[in-house]
């Protein structure tokens, strides 16, 4: 039986329909939308403004409950009685960092969750000192977080989702004022998830980190699903679905589409495939 749930998505959205308010009189953020999310997968969700993306991670540990259709975690379908539940194995950093401090100082903070899952103090504190050396932010150990810069506030708000250890880790806007050291450590935080074997869902505008970490891209649009697919099928051969959902080419793939590529697929988007090929061509 563990084994079938093993097989199970981490996520599946079956024509869900959200309405703020509740009320019919709103326009649905979400609108019918389906997708799944394989176990241990690098998914990006990605979208214009507004197109939906905070809304379906409020939904993905059981913040939210959709108006019709379902939302199943693990094979599980979220409803009333097992709402609560979701947050032990599901961990998210919200777009706004302000909303989950907790805490008087930043090393507390990181160490509620782990308490919060009845660990000994001890041990949630030696937790918090482990998730802040990952993030580089063990100097703002004894800082109030309320007085932190937005950067700093979402560093320490990822390192308490980490605390958690939860199967699954969603990061609305990961990189979002951070400084390209902050980037860095959070992109390779990111990938040492996900070699892990957590499930890890970021929401991004920055197409390039969806070139270089996500295995699929689910493109979003009014509360709906256009696609979803790899970052190559989308920057190498759908540019039309990127426009239509207001979003553009990544950089290295922007430049690397001035070339003739055949199959569009074998376009470089990573950084580190347009630098050998630019090898090669010097090397010709
Ligand atoms: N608290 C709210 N009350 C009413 N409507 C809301 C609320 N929050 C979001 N919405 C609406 O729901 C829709 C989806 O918003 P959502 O924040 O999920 O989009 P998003 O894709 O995360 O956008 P962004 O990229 O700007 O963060 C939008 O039309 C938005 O105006």
């Amino acid at each position: 039986m563990e084994g079938d749930r093993m097989m199970e998505p981490m996520f599946q959205f079956d024509n869900v329909v959200y309405r703020y308010g509740g009320s019919d009189a709103q326009p649905a953020a979400l609108n019918g939308i389906s997708f799944e999310i394989p176990r241990g997968s690098r998914t990006a969700l990605i979208g214009p403004n507004g197109a939906g993306k905070s809304t379906l991670i409020f939904h993905m540990n059981g913040l939210f409950r959709c108006a019709s259709g379902a939302v199943r975690i693990m094979g599980e379908p979220v409803t009333k009685s097992n709402q609560a539940e979701w947050v032990r194995k599901v961990g998210v950093v919200f777009q706004d960092p302000d909303d989950q401090i907790v805490s008087m100082t930043v090393k507390d903070d990181i160490a509620f969750g782990p308490l919060q899952l009845g660990r000994p103090v001890h041990e949630a504190h030696r937790i918090a000192e482990e998730c802040m050396a990952l993030l580089a932010i063990e100097p703002l150990a004894a800082r109030n977080p309320s007085d932190l810069s937005f950067g700093q506030k979402k560093m320490v708000a990822i390192a308490g989702v980490l605390a958690m250890d939860t199967e699954a880790v969603i990061v609305d806007e990961p990189m979002a004022f951070l400084d390209p050291e902050g980037q860095r450590l959070i992109h390779d935080v990111l990938t040492l998830l996900a070699q892990r074997g957590k499930t890890v869902v970021i929401a991004t505008h920055q197409m390039q980190l969806v070139a270089e970490w996500a295995e699929q891209a689910i493109v979003i649009r009014e509360g709906a699903c256009l696609g979803s697919m790899t970052p190559r099928e989308l920057f190498g051969c759908r540019p039309e679905l990127l426009a239509s959902a207001r979003l553009d080419l990544p950089p290295v793939a922007k430049l690397m589409s001035a070339f003739a590529w055949n199959p569009p697929e074998s376009m470089p988007i990573r950084m580190e495939e347009a630098r050998q090929w630019l090898r090669q061509q010097q090397d010709l």
